[in-house]
């Protein structure tokens, strides 16, 4: 895999994968996540979560084994990004209704700083915006109005992620930027990097509104984000 022919947007640097896994592996996947217990699941005030690989701590991972099901997944992605120095070791599965999201944020120091997030389900936008401290105080107004004014920050930017799709983001739009999902069951993909990406690979448009631009989520989504803690601590008493 080339994948720099997947490089998308001026923000050093976001690669967008269409397609990663096919319809057959996206079945398979959810079979694991909803087949288990159900007990593997935990839920927060506006997401449900599955922690696979160990418990993550500032100092590093106290490690799980991860099940052969995720593997596979984590090796492809290893092996054809060829930007993680070992295998990855943590996976967390996200899982967001219509009108379910996630504040944005930074992810935790503990991480390589590259992370790779494939998509199940239903497709959503991701909004990537820089820090407080990197913007100027004029950028603060951030229109979200389809159709609306343009956003007033010309550093912010948005990601359409489809179903099946992977993500990969490092560099500045790792370490500088926050990224987050709104709650909004509609969202706009109007200014996405990567309309072209990902809406040439989709089979069928369902959920989008082509005229407006307008995303309608009517199903789950389900991600799976996928990284490396460098650190691990074999002996748990040993911190
Ligand atoms: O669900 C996603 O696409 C993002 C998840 C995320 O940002 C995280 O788990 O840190
Ligand atoms: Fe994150």
């Amino acid at each position: 895999m080339e994948l720099e022919s997947f490089r998308v947007g001026l923000t050093p640097t976001v690669f967008y994968i269409p397609g990663f896994i096919t319809d057959e592996e996206q079945t398979q996947l959810l079979n694991h996540i909803y087949g288990g217990s159900g007990s593997k699941w935990k839920t927060l005030k506006n997401r449900r979560l599955q922690n696979w690989g160990g418990m993550v701590h500032e100092k590093g991972l106290v490690p799980q084994e991860l099940p052969s099901w995720l593997t596979k997944i984590t090796t492809k992605i290893h092996e054809s990004s060829g930007l993680f120095p070992s295998a990855i070791n943590h996976v967390l599965i996200n899982e967001y209704h219509p009108d379910q999201g996630i504040m944005p944020h930074q992810d935790g120091p503990a991480y390589f700083p590259v992370v790779a997030i494939l998509s199940l389900g239903s497709p959503v936008v991701m909004d990537l915006s820089p820090h407080l401290r990197l913007r100027s105080s004029s950028d603060d107004d951030i229109s979200r109005e389809c159709g609306g004014p343009e956003r007033d920050n010309q550093h912010s930017f948005s990601v359409l992620m489809m179903p099946r799709s992977l993500l990969i983001f490092k560099d500045d739009a790792y370490s500088d930027y926050l990224h987050g999902i709104s709650d909004s069951p509609t969202q706009c993909y109007k200014q996405v990097i990567n309309e072209a990406e990902a809406l040439s690979y989709s089979e069928n448009s369902s959920g989008e509104d082509g005229d407006n631009k307008i995303l309608h989520r009517d199903q789950t989504r389900v991600s799976l984000t996928c990284r490396l803690v460098p650190k691990v601590h074999k002996n748990l008493f040993r911190f």
